[in-house]
């Protein structure tokens, strides 16, 4: 037997995994890596994060895949060449990782990477009647593999999409398994470049569960501040949207997209939600010389008002909400504070109230995913359209 399927089948049986878990989401901030310590699997899963660190992408690599990031016309042989540099960068990021912690690579079962998304193009956006939902994904898990010695599960969402879904979220497949409660009504709230969440229901129903994307999280505001201030990412704890006021014309405006009518699951990028959608919702609603605060304001308020609305609209008729919020917007108070204002009948929280750090919870996903791909099976959630039975990734092997 290869001595890496053997190890690997070791691996499965095993009463505790060390996996890595890696994201990085539209922010191109940098690399998530938590190292998770695994156990079981399906709705006997048992997740703890035992390390967790963001590694900081340097200026010229974040510049390199912004060159090709949700655009149409991307140089092909940049996003050829962008694959490999992808995964070398990780790999030297997650040995770093290991070093400042002072473990060993081989104490590694597993590495879970989800990529970069560079082009997500599923057929509500791409609207081409004759092509399927389709999503991109590069930093390859060969090389991740054969740079780090450790077994890597890669490129998860393909499975996903062969099997019906549009690729993402796929946070539902471990959400359900680690945060469904019986008897409390969960919204697992993560508010990334894009803002998505998974309904758990209080009777732990796999077929009512979901996990939809609503709209965008930070990604309108980051890239308005990117434009416009030069000097900043993003805007620090909503100070300058706090100095500026909602227009509610633009906010009208930004709010007619046709995303927004469609049903669950639906999911969607900054391909859809760039500042040419800004432009184009400015000119529609006459605002175009509005204050750089007020557009910002009116972002926030945006953001704001597609998760309740998206919350609201779903779940008319569940009553009272435990929201579990996770990822950078958990950090805007103005955000919060608008999404407290409206939903006044939820109780919100962060994951860490459930032990699980908040920025870390998208790479614990991915790890989660590896997991019940090695020693899990899919878990059935009703026969609907956007949620197939699947375990995902593929297996990269270092030799
Ligand atoms: N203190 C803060 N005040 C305001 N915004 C913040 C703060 N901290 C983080 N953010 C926002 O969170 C963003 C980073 O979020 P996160 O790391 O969850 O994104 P991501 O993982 O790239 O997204 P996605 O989930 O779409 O893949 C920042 O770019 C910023 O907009
Ligand atoms: C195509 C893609 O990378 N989508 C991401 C993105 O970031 C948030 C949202 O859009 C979500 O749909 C997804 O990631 C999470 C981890 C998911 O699949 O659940």
């Amino acid at each position: 037997m290869n001595p890496n399927i053997s190890k690997l089948y070791h691996i499965a049986q095993k009463s505790e995994r060390k996996i890595i878990g890696l994201m990085s989401g539209t922010s191109l901030d940098g690399l998530d890596i938590a190292l998770c310590l695994c156990s079981g699997s399906g709705t006997d899963t048992r997740v703890a994060v035992a390390k967790f660190v963001t590694m900081p992408y340097d200026s010229d690599f974040r510049a390199d895949i912004k060159s090709v990031f949700a655009k149409k016309d991307a140089d092909l042989e940049k996003v050829c060449l962008l694959n490999e540099v992808v995964a070398i960068n990780h790999a030297a990021l997650i040995l770093k990782a290991l070093k400042e912690w002072n473990i060993a690579v081989d104490e590694i079962d597993l590495i879970a990477s989800h990529g970069q998304t560079i082009f997500h193009a599923p057929k509500i956006l791409h609207g081409k009647a004759s092509y399927p939902n389709g999503t991109l994904q590069i930093g390859d898990g060969d090389h991740l593999a054969v740079h780090t010695g450790i077994i890597t599960i890669a490129d998860f969402r393909q499975k996903h999409i062969a099997a019906g879904g549009e690729g993402a979220p796929l946070a539902v497949y471990g959400d359900y398994l680690v945060f469904a409660k019986q008897g409390e009504n969960r919204i697992m709230l993560n508010i990334g470049g894009i803002a998505n969440f998974t309904f758990l229901p209080a009777d732990k129903d796999a077929s009512k569960v979901f996990s939809t994307d609503v709209g965008p999280g930070n990604t309108l505001m980051d890239q308005f501040i990117q434009a416009n201030y030069p000097d900043l990412y993003f805007d620090q704890d909503a100070a300058l949207a706090c100095k500026g006021n909602l227009n509610p014309a633009l906010l009208h405006a930004l709010l007619e997209n046709e995303f927004f009518e469609k049903n669950f699951p639906k999911t969607t990028g900054p391909e859809l939600f760039n500042l040419a959608y800004l432009q184009r919702a400015q000119l529609q609603s006459n605002t175009v010389n509005l204050t750089k605060e007020d557009v910002l304001a009116t972002l926030c308020y945006f953001t704001a008002s597609s998760i309740v609305k998206a919350i609201n609209t779903t779940l008319p008729e569940i009553g009272q909400l435990h929201i579990y919020m996770s990822g950078g917007g958990m950090h805007n108070p103005l955000l919060v504070k608008l999404l407290k204002n409206s939903l006044t009948n939820s109780i919100f929280g962060t994951t860490a109230d459930l032990a699980i750090n908040p920025d870390a919870k998208e790479a614990v996903l991915f790890a989660l995913l590896a997991n019940e791909t090695i020693a899990g099976s899919p878990i059935h959630f009703g026969d609907r359209e956007g949620v197939p039975s699947v375990c995902m990734g593929k297996i990269c092997l270092p030799s």
